[in-house]
């Protein structure tokens, strides 16, 4: 059974990055299926507006519900998943990537402005499963950039579309710390050396410079991810 995922947004031209590349052979293997969906389509006035001055007052615009409801109806049923990205949702991640990609139906509701009015989710939240995901503690201009990072994170993950599953594998091992660093030909380049355990042939002295490496790169860019932190 393909993932199949809805986006909905007033910038469809932000998703045709996904026909390139590995995103696009996991369209055509038929793995994935992705529509991209016009918010203005599902608007009924003559401007087809989208937004409106938020209640309570303060600065920017607010999604008016409307359009959502609409466009959102035309694509759901029982086994979607709807993901909002935004700011204040709960932190994406690998795991979060993993289960997605096992999901049936992820329908992506890219809001710009200040946001999607909250009934949107209020609404639909009795009805499928809703999640508010954030990608990271910065304020992007709209959910477009997030729904790209989040589907390409969760599509490579799906059973099949990446060609060497082997990549996976490693990938897991070398949680909870980040990636050591890695090296190719040639052997020097302007004056700097690959270091000489990867041309050993040593595989046990290798992978064990590279947890080393690892944690000497945790440990100086992301301490957050030792163990016991
Ligand atoms: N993580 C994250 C999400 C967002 C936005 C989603 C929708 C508008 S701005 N910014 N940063």
């Amino acid at each position: 059974m393909p993932l199949r995922i809805d986006v909905i947004t007033i910038f469809p031209d932000y998703f045709a990055p996904l026909q390139l590349s590995l995103m696009g052979k996991a369209q055509q293997s038929g793995l994935v299926t992705i529509a991209i969906h016009d918010l203005r389509e599902f608007t009924s006035d003559r401007h087809r507006s989208v937004d409106d001055t938020p209640y309570g007052g303060g600065a920017g615009m607010v999604m008016t519900p409307e359009p959502w409801g609409q466009a959102i109806d035309a694509v759901v049923t029982d086994q979607s998943t709807l993901i909002v990205p935004t700011p204040a949702g709960k932190l994406f991640s690998q795991p979060v990537a993993a289960e997605l990609a096992h999901s049936t139906h992820l329908i992506f509701a890219c809001g710009r402005y200040e946001g999607i009015d909250q009934r949107v989710v209020e609404y639909y939240r009795p009805r499928i499963d809703v999640r508010e995901l954030s990608i990271g503690d910065y304020v992007l201009a709209g959910g477009d950039v997030a729904t790209l990072a989040m589907i390409e994170a969760s599509v490579r993950l799906v059973p099949g579309v990446l060609g060497n599953p082997e990549s996976l594998v490693e990938e897991s091992h070398q949680l909870p710390g980040v990636e050591y660093p890695s090296y190719t030909k040639p052997p020097t380049w302007r004056g700097l050396d690959v270091p000489e355990v990867l041309l050993s042939g040593h595989h046990d002295q290798i992978a064990r410079w590279r947890a080393e490496q690892s944690t000497i790169r945790t440990t100086h860019n992301r301490p957050d991810l030792l163990p016991g932190s």
